[in-house]
């Protein structure tokens, strides 16, 4: 029996099989991720020519200690592949992604790679999102408003439920690197993403909802029985 840690790692092996020689990399944020860029990290020392985006200042940091070369979407603004873990994924390759706080710098390094693919153990895969609560992140300023407007517009949106301020490990807010907040919406359940996306993500508080809707091109999923793949249509692995 594979621990989920362990479940992690495997997903995030796989997905090494994807890196080339030369290629630009988006690395992910999360324990998940953390065993890709790991692994990364050993394959860079074995000679591996790549440059990557880390998605967080915890992830930049783990790729520097490993000697990965590092640049910015300033100075490459395509990437050719983007490996990140997810707080939960359906079968249509939908993700909520933000547990650890990195959703909008995940979206953005997502958004410009060629491919998207995501890594996870089983206990992510749900039948409809919504269990995992539904980070979102907003600006400080008028905090409190932005908090209602979000609940009014969910609740149109067919999702109700409580909305919390994330707060750190001492009790105080806790902020993102670009100095947000996160409100993490307990939703249940979320009957129609886009239709939720749509509404919370024109709120002008809001910076970026942690939906990834039509990001995702696959996805390794781990379990006890072995490793799922998930592809969009288009997606195609190159051998
Ligand atoms: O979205 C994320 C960070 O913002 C992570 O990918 C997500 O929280 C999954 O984390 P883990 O791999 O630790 O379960």
């Amino acid at each position: 029996m594979l621990t989920a840690d362990q479940l992690k790692e495997k997903a995030a092996l796989r997905a090494l099989d994807l890196v080339r020689d030369g290629m630009r990399l988006g690395l992910g944020t999360g324990s998940t991720a953390e065993h890709f860029v790991k692994a990364l990290g050993a394959r860079v020392a074995a000679g591996l020519n790549v440059l990557c985006v880390p998605t967080s200042e915890a992830t930049r940091k783990l790729a520097e200690s490993l000697n990965i070369p590092l640049s910015t979407l300033d100075e490459i603004p395509q990437l050719d592949l983007t490996v990140d873990g997810a707080d939960e994924l359906d079968d249509q390759l939908r993700l909520i992604k933000g547990g650890g706080g990195a959703l909008l710098i995940e979206k953005i390094v997502a958004t410009a790679s060629k491919s998207m693919v995501v890594i996870a153990d089983d206990s992510k895969e749900v039948a409809q999102l919504g269990r995992f609560p539904l980070p979102v992140e907003v600006v400080p300023v008028g905090l409190r408003a932005t908090q209602a407007l979000i609940k009014g517009m969910a609740s149109e949106a067919g999702c109700d439920g409580e909305i919390k301020l994330r707060v750190g490990r001492g009790g105080e807010p806790f902020y993102t690197d670009q100095e947000n907040l996160i409100l993490d919406c307990h939703f249940g359940s979320i009957p129609e993403p886009e239709v939720l996306h749509f509404a919370i993500k024109r709120l002008p508080g809001v910076v970026e909802v942690g939906l990834f809707l039509g990001i995702a091109d696959a996805a390794f999923v781990a379990g006890q029985e072995g490793l799922k793949v998930l592809r969009s249509a288009t997606w195609e692995e190159k051998s």
